[in-house]
């Protein structure tokens, strides 16, 4: 039988399985990975199929029927009462799919009921308690034999050395996860480095590393977290057979348990669950790197068992790895609207974060000097949520590599690149004469959030400016004169164009706020318009406003020629900077705006083209919480932050998402983590739920008309 194996397909098989123990224990043992977990899982993943196809190939000791890695000399070894195993785990919702299929077809049920868990990004730890006191911690190993790292396991501060019952079990095993927090690990790898020390380079190897020293004094430095998950073996006593009622138990006998663990149901109830938590993924301090789903009632557990290396009633549904090795082809700067050149790294096309990626940024030149990363390197891209990819680090030097050079010139205007002293950013200085920066406002102009004029989306525009029929945003208002040539578009015909025109037409009429947005002015945002639509009612007012701070600044300037700390006291009462969340440079950047001849030329030729708004009513648009900023952390019982900040942007209070000196409240739910320590370190009031409900209603009654 084994004579029908292609020579090739053994050869793969037996090489994989060299590679994966070689990578097991860089990954257990040392603690210091030379590949992504997400390449040791395509590795993995090929093996398994290999196997799949040709199950001779699947010796005992192959990587896939085994955990982990065996224990070393250097640690006594121990057995554990039960096996300690892996998870099965899946990348995408079919697989999930596949799972609860399976699950309900092996425990004979319609529906199933799980135990739903963070997946903590950590290393493993078996305790075991004798009468209620911890006699002994063993890393997981591989699955059969751990280490016993007792002496370590002793210094993590939030492990419980004796379970807080008077009824213990005679002996029990508890497993968890020990986890190093963000935060924590960012302090441990500062100060790595101050004594001249090897850092790591994320909290899961710092958290293994750090757990398996060999003098348990070094280990009681370090910031280490068990999270429990789940028990082993119980004698002596009756325990219930709930999975999610385990680990309400074990937070009754002391341990730290996710507060995220719930009981969810079917299919729908673990998308559901997923979905949550990868939405909240970039805001815990405990690094998770998936959910786990496991079946909640014993009798359903017990019909399913276990394969090798692996219970069949519970799943690991993996977040899309956030970042990947590929090569750096080349570097192009791209021309932004206010005339920045960012470095766009072309990549080698790679899957990450769940998307394929082939251009990343690179920041700015600084970063680039920093990270000292050159063309032909292998680079490590990272792409977490929703942010736009980045290149992090180099992986490797590549053969050959070349530095990266800021261009002198404008790459699309050829006009001169300048930098300014202390900035980051190079820019092009050709203003609306570059075709890219004006091309960049244009876009900016008619997107949804400012003119909004459908029909003349980011494809249009670029290909409006290349043909010179744009120049500046007054240019669209007389786009009409050429309908002619527009009809005979390729794409076009007289009903989009008449459409087109039609949008245009509407967008005329809007509001300051959308039009002060519109505007493109350097460090105004949609809820920096609103604050100064609302704060000056009028566009002349703001733009008088702009002017006088202008000739206070120059002012100010001959006053204190060498005193920037006087300068910018003499200038904070000053008109702009009395708006919420104005600060000097803000306030600079709007003056600035305002005095460039070129830009009041587009504002009064939009006005001249029937661009309009309403005026704002300065008086009546102050409301109960107008001028008070607010920041919402943690989460809430009784409505999500959306809610809140709705409802507290209805009553005219801004919600902005970091804690300064300026912010008036933060509201701290539950769980509510760096934000709240902040809010307590500047001396920033704090609410809770109960408070801010209270708020909300005393304002929302306020303003109901007294009978
Ligand atoms: N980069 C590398 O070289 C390398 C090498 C080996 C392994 N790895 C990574 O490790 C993975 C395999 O490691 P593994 O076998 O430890 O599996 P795993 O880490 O994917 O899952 C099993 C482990 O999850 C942990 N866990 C966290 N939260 C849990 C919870 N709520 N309930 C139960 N368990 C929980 C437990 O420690 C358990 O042992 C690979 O898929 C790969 O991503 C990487
Ligand atoms: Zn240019």
């Amino acid at each position: 039988m084994s004579g029908d194996i292609p020579a090739a397909k053994r050869q793969r098989a037996e090489q994989l399985a060299r590679e994966l123990a070689e990578h097991n224990r860089a990954y257990y043992i040392e603690a210091e990975p030379t590949i992504s977990d997400a390449e040791y899982d395509q590795l993995f993943r090929e093996l398994e199929a290999i196997e799949a196809e040709y199950p001779a190939l699947a010796s005992p000791d192959s990587p896939t029927q085994r955990v982990g890695a065996p224990p070393v000399d250097e640690f006594e070894s121990v057995d554990h009462a039960t096996p300690m195993l892996s998870l099965a785990n899946c990348f995408n919702d079919e697989e999930l799919a596949e799972f609860d299929r399976r699950a309900r077809e092996g425990s004979g049920r319609d529906e199933l009921v799980y135990c739903a868990e963070p997946k903590f990004d950590g290393t493993a730890l078996n305790l075991r308690f004798e009468a209620g006191v911890m006699v002994r911690a063993t890393t997981r190993g591989d699955g059969v034999t751990g280490e016993d790292i007792t002496a370590n396991a002793r210094t993590i501060r939030n492990l419980p050395l004796r379970l807080a019952t008077d009824n213990p079990p005679d002996f029990i095993e508890i497993r968890g996860e020990v986890v190093l927090a963000r935060s924590r690990f960012n302090e441990l790898n500062e100060r790595l480095e101050q004594a001249g020390h090897k850092t790591f380079v994320n909290p899961r190897n710092a958290a293994a590393g750090s757990l398996r020293q060999l003098d348990s004094r070094i280990t009681a430095t370090r910031p280490l977290a068990f999270m429990g998950y789940g028990i082993g073996r119980v004698d002596g006593a009756e325990i219930t057979d709930s999975l999610y009622e385990q680990l309400q138990l074990l937070a009754d006998w002391g341990f730290s348990i996710s507060p995220y663990v719930d009981r969810v149901t079917g299919l729908a109830g673990c998308r559901a669950y997923y979905d949550a938590m990868a939405a909240r993924r970039a805001e815990l301090d405990i690094e998770i790197d998936g959910c786990v789903f496991k079946v909640d009632d014993g009798p359903s557990r017990d019909e399913l068992g276990f394969v090798a290396r692996a219970p069949r009633w519970a799943i690991a549904r993996k977040f899309p790895a956030e970042e990947m090795t590929t090569r750096l082809n080349s570097v192009e700067f791209q021309v932004g609207r206010t005339g920045a050149l960012t470095p766009v790294a072309k990549l080698e096309p790679v899957f990450v974060g769940g998307v394929t990626v082939s251009n990343a940024t690179l920041h700015n030149m600084d970063e680039i000097t920093r990270k000292d990363i050159r063309v032909g390197d292998l680079v490590v891209v990272r792409r977490a949520g929703d942010v736009i990819p980045e290149v992090k680090e180099v992986a490797e030097r590549g053969a050959n590599a070349t530095p990266i050079e800021l261009p002198a010139a404008c790459p699309v205007c050829g006009s001169a690149v300048e930098r300014v002293e202390g900035e980051a950013v190079a820019r092009c200085t050709g203003g609306l004469v570059c075709a890219a920066q004006r091309r960049e406002a244009l876009k900016h102009f008619a997107s949804r959030n400012a003119l909004d004029i459908e029909g003349l989306g980011d494809r249009q525009i670029e290909a409006f400016v290349s043909e010179g029929l744009l120049h500046s945003p007054a240019d669209i208002f007389s786009l009409a004169e050429h309908r002619e040539s527009l009809v005979e578009r390729e794409g076009y015909g007289e009903k989009s164009v008449a459409n087109l025109l039609a949008s245009i037409e509407a967008s005329k009429e809007t509001t300051l706020e959308r039009f002060i947005f519109a505007l493109g002015i350097r460090e105004v945002g949609q809820t920096m318009a609103r604050d100064l639509a609302r704060h000056f009612g009028s566009l002349e007012a703001l733009r008088a406003e702009a002017e006088r701070y202008h000739q206070r600044l120059a002012d100010v300037h001959a006053q204190y020629p060498d005193n920037k700390a006087a300068r910018d006291r003499a200038m904070v009462a000053e008109g702009l900077q009395a708006v919420p969340g104005v600060g000097a440079r803000v306030a600079q950047s709007i003056a600035d705006f305002f005095i460039e001849p070129r830009n009041v030329k587009v504002i009064d030729a939009l006005i001249e083209a029937g661009v309009h708004w309403p005026t704002v009513d300065v008086d009546a648009s102050a409301q109960p919480l107008t001028g008070q900023t607010f920041v919402l952390t943690g989460s809430m019982e009784s409505l999500t932050r959306e809610e809140a900040s709705d409802r507290l942007e209805a009553l005219g209070a801004r919600v902005t998402s970091s804690v300064s000196k300026k912010t008036d409240y933060v509201v701290a739910g539950e769980r509510a983590g760096s934000k709240r320590d902040k809010a307590e370190k500047l001396g920033v009031e704090i609410l809770d739920e109960a408070g801010l409900l209270a708020l909300l209603d005393q304002h929302a009654a306020g303003s109901a008309p007294d009978a």
